[in-house]
């Protein structure tokens, strides 16, 4: 079983790194153990373009939706054969350091879940330099309480961000919904090889078309604001999953351990996972498999929770 650690460690270690180091830590390609660093990246790209063109001529869509005013502001719907109002969603947000990626190459996970009878909605969001990433979260906030008036009779919003898209997802963590004016049905998060503390990144290349301060970092840091300010969650059975490839940098792996600590502490109820000999991008595109044991982990999670 997983103990909770009893606090974070005074000083970070990525403070007593040289800037090479730290620029390694936080270069997931350079992480991979096949394939190579340029080979990784490509075939994530591929992978996820190939899943959404089939994702798209297979499955019932809505597709474009806007759920703002601003040009970027769409979501990709993805439904299950059984045509109903009353299902679970699952919103992705994808990752690529808040300045690549797009909602048209990350519908990975579509075939397997809407198999089952999750509806899967790709979120788009304004990447780096056009958006800041207050914009981004901001944006993400609305786009889940969109679908949530959208569908009123969900049976349960699950949000799934990978990497910066699990930054994006856990600020959700901390979003007054009252305040929004919605009461969202928020049953379950899936961060996946997150980042939750950003200021080690400031000092490294991704910032430059970030340009986070920082103060900026810390800020939109849910690792400092939950540290900060613990706070309860909204609804006390809302599942936090906490999951790592095993071929993740040190620095990575050493975050979503600290985070998942930092849940245990705050009262919620969240769990933590090093999955076995995937790295930074295959723990995402291997999503594309049923068989894949995150896409058991997170069905077993939708459909019986509660029982
Ligand atoms: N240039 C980065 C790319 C990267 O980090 C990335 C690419 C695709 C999806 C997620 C990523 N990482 C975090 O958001 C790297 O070194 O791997």
């Amino acid at each position: 079983m997983d103990v909770p650690g009893q606090g974070p460690q005074s000083e970070a270690p990525w403070k007593k790194m040289s800037e090479e180091q730290l620029e390694k830590q936080y270069s997931p390609s350079r992480w991979v153990v096949r394939r190579g660093a340029e080979g990784a990246l490509k075939t994530y790209s591929e992978m996820g373009k190939e899943a959404t063109k089939r994702a798209r001529d297979t499955r019932r869509t809505l597709l474009n939706v806007p759920y703002g005013d601003g040009e970027g502001e769409k979501l990709d719907i993805y439904f299950p054969e059984a045509g109903s109002e009353a299902l679970p969603l699952l919103v992705f947000l994808h990752g690529g350091y808040w300045q690549s990626g797009s909602k048209d190459e990350s519908a990975f996970m579509v075939g397997p879940l809407t198999a089952q009878g999750v509806a899967v909605v790709i979120v788009a969001y304004d990447i780096a330099p056009k958006g800041s990433l207050d914009r981004m979260v901001d944006q993400v906030t609305r786009s889940v309480a969109f679908l949530q008036q959208r569908y009123p009779r969900n049976e349960g919003i699950y949000l799934c961000g990978h990497s910066a898209g699990a930054h994006l997802a856990a600020m959700m963590l901390l979003v007054n919904w009252t305040e929004r004016g919605v009461t969202c049905n928020l049953k379950g998060f899936f961060l996946l090889s997150g980042i939750y503390d950003l200021e080690p990144l400031v000092h490294t290349s991704q910032n430059a078309p970030l340009l986070l301060t920082p103060e900026d970092a810390q800020r939109i840091s849910p690792q400092r604001l939950l540290e900060a300010a613990p706070r309860q969650p909204a609804d006390p059975a809302c599942r936090v999953l906490v999951i790592v490839g095993q071929h993740d940098s040190p620095e990575f792996l050493r975050q979503s351990r600290e985070f998942y600590q930092t849940l245990c502490r705050g009262g919620w109820r969240a769990s933590f996972e090093e999955l076995q000999d995937v790295d930074h991008f295959e723990i995402v595109w291997k999503l594309t498999q049923k068989d894949y044991v995150l896409n058991q982990i997170i069905l077993k999670t939708i459909f019986q929770d509660g029982l």
